[in-house]
């Protein structure tokens, strides 16, 4: 899975929408399944949709919207994505970690990578919403990983170093701010896995991964946080635990996609307040290096 954008793609995107838009913004907030909402808290808002931006992909997957919003928080200059593109899709993972480079190259400072997953952790509740604190790559271990291929040193180095893929500073920020919103009893924090999908675990698969030491898993974030902390930028990975994975032979439940969407759009309102307080924080501490 060698990268199939070169420098020169990256830059036209980058270009073009620099002269299509006067926001320049310095955090980027990527919203997983159901969680397009995010970005309602913005002013000044201006909206592309990702087919009319060269070289983005498109979104395929209900639930995302498949548009680029740049906006205001408070004073923070700020872009969205309404949804975000997987390896399912059929997309590379080049594809897939695209714009992640387009916000490098137009001033972006921090990431903050929202999405939906299903909870391995026992103790976890449906609604809880798990600030990542480090992930598994699964399909990294098998080769579908995004820094594979010619490595472009205007990015990034060969070998980054990933012990410290999740900014301490942001975790501690946005475990401050929850707690000043109220919202403790629900903060968790955990260990993201990322599988490819499009189905979901079979029940020795969940096993396994709660074996493994995996809080909860989904099909996305992995590659867009790797390819983030290779060009440098900081980065906070928000998890909705939309579902609990089954453990259990003895269990009836049964997960689908239906179920993730009714609870991530239940939740998006709290996950917003949470999103936009702390963009409005990290503003005020003009936290600048990690
Ligand atoms: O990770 P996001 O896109 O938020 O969504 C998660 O939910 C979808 C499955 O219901 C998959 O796309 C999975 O990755
Ligand atoms: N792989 C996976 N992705 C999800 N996204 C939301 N819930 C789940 C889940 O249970 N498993």
């Amino acid at each position: 899975s060698s990268c199939c954008c070169s420098f020169e793609d990256y830059k036209r995107t980058t270009e073009w929408l620099l002269d299509q838009t006067n926001h320049r913004p310095k955090v980027a907030v990527i919203c997983g399944s159901g969680l397009g909402l995010l970005a309602d808290g913005a002013a000044h808002k201006q909206t592309f949709s990702y087919k009319d931006i060269p070289n983005f992909p498109v979104s395929t997957v209900p639930g995302h919207e498949g548009r680029l919003v740049f906006g205001t928080i408070e004073d923070t200059p700020c872009v969205f994505m309404q949804g975000h593109f997987h390896l399912y899709e059929g997309y590379s993972l080049c594809q897939v970690t695209f714009p992640i480079r387009i916000f490098k190259l137009m001033g972006v400072e921090s990431v903050l990578v929202t999405n939906a997953s299903g909870g391995i952790c026992p103790d976890f509740k449906v609604g809880d919403i798990m600030i990542i604190k480090d992930h598994i790559n699964l399909p990294g271990f098998a080769g579908q990983h995004p820094l594979c291929g010619p490595n472009d040193e205007r990015f990034g180095i060969r070998f980054p170093c990933m012990s410290d893929a999740y900014s301490k500073d942001l975790r501690r920020l946005v475990l401050d701010v929850g707690s000043e919103l109220g919202c403790s009893s629900f903060i968790r924090e955990g260990v993201y896995c990322m599988v490819s999908g499009p189905n979901f675990e079979t029940i020795a698969e969940a096993r396994m991964l709660l074996i493994l030491g995996c809080d909860s898993v989904g099909m996305s974030a992995v590659p867009e946080v790797t390819v983030a902390k290779h060009c440098g930028l900081r980065v906070l990975g928000l998890s909705l635990i939309t579902n609990m994975v089954s453990l259990d032979y003895s269990r009836e439940e049964k997960v689908n996609h239906e179920e993730v969407l009714q609870i991530s759009k239940m939740r998006a309102e709290v996950l917003q307040k949470l999103v936009t307080t702390f963009i409005c924080r990290y503003q005020q501490q003009s936290i600048n290096n990690n």
